[in-house]
């Protein structure tokens, strides 16, 4: 089975349910034009009460270097989602714990790719949708990431992944974890607990 991250979260209660299953990761958006867009006072509360096991990521779009690091310190996010146009030199920065975000359209830019493989511990894909970095809702085709072997990294796939298409998405790739953001959603930032529990019952997790 995958590992799961689930991303967007915003409010305790959200966090009270998620730690019953067995999350891999919570993501806490800090793109203040997302509406999921948490405060970096707020998200260090929320992480405060995260058990060890665990991690916190912190998902950041085209920020300086020095925003990046300083609410990383700051809220204790132990990895940080880059969903921009950051430059490997940019993630070099960062050291340790760097998920590299890649928006995928028609087609997987494999040169693109290459040049993060030394700068970041993980991929992810998420869907390429004209004048948005993320949240977007929308699945993209799971064939195009055939090749993607070829890559050391672990990957993650995102983009519109819900308790409903989750499985042809596992029958098609089979990803290191997956990351769940708005199909799990009643509204942008409030997890639906129903929603998350089919999540994991189609996952056979719980
Ligand atoms: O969720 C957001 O609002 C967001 C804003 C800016 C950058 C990333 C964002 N979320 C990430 O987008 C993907 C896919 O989300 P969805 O499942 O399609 O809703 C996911 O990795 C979130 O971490």
């Amino acid at each position: 089975m995958p590992q799961v991250k689930i991303c967007g979260i915003t409010r305790l209660k959200d966090i009270f349910a998620l730690i019953n299953y067995p999350v891999w990761a919570l993501g806490f958006i800090q793109v203040e034009t997302s509406p999921r867009y948490v405060k970096p006072d707020f998200a260090k509360k929320l992480i405060s009460y995260l058990p060890n096991r665990i991690i916190p990521v912190g998902v950041f779009q085209d920020q300086s270097i020095q925003t990046v690091k300083q609410i990383r310190e700051y809220c204790g996010f132990s990895m940080v989602q880059l969903h921009g146009n950051e430059e490997p030199s940019f993630c070099a920065k960062l050291g340790r714990g760097v998920i590299r975000a890649f928006r995928i359209g028609n087609k997987l830019d494999l040169v693109q790719i290459e040049h993060y493989q030394s700068v970041s511990d993980y991929f992810l894909f998420d869907t390429f949708v004209p004048g948005k970095n993320g949240g977007t809702g929308q699945p993209f085709s799971w064939k195009l990431l055939k090749g993607i072997e070829r890559f050391k990294q672990p990957f993650l796939i995102s983009g519109g992944l819900s308790p409903d298409n989750i499985q042809k998405c596992l029958d098609i790739t089979t990803p290191f974890g997956i990351d769940v953001n708005s199909g799990v959603e009643s509204s942008p930032g409030e997890k639906d607990a129903q929603k998350v529990h089919l999540l994991f019952k189609r996952l056979n997790m719980v």
